[in-house]
């Protein structure tokens, strides 16, 4: 798959991480930035990865801040983007089956590394199941309007 991904200062050591763990398995990655742990603004992480997945660059996006709540807030606000904050492998494969998810978010400074990375799996693994969650996405599109 290719993915985008992103974060800030806060989110940077994770995300260093997760890109060589995508890559070792065989994914390709788009490094939106941070590129350091420098202090920056996570909003310009959240609408460059949000955009690219919108506009169907990638397959999905994957953000990273401190907690994740900032930066889920922003990606949020791009039309289209479904971000969701995971803390566990579970709460990830949820975020597909029922809300069709195409941004995870993890909390660079929260979470450790090994969760991190079991929840990208489940994440990337995992299809959404339509039916009556479909119904609930368009009433969010809908929103968006
Ligand atoms: O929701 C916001 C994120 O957790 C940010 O990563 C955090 O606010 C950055 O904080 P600071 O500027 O104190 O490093």
């Amino acid at each position: 798959m290719k993915i985008a991904i992103g974060s800030d200062h806060a989110g940077f050591d994770m995300k260093e991480i997760i890109i060589n763990y995508l890559k070792e398995n065989n994914h390709e990655v788009v490094d939106m930035g941070a590129y350091s742990t420098e202090s920056v603004d996570y909003p310009d992480f959240a609408e460059k990865v949000g955009k690219a997945v919108v506009n169907k660059e990638v397959d999905y996006g994957i953000l990273m801040c401190g907690t994740g709540i900032g930066i889920s807030i922003a990606a949020n606000k791009v039309k289209g983007v479904r971000a969701a904050l995971c803390f566990y492998p579970t709460m990830a494969e949820l975020s597909r089956k029922h809300n069709n998810a195409n941004v995870l978010v993890m909390a660079g400074r929260l979470m450790g590394y090994d969760v991190a990375k079991w929840t990208v799996d489940k994440f990337l693994s995992t299809e959404f199941e339509g039916g009556r969650h479909q119904r609930r996405i368009d009433k969010i599109s809908k929103i968006e309007e």
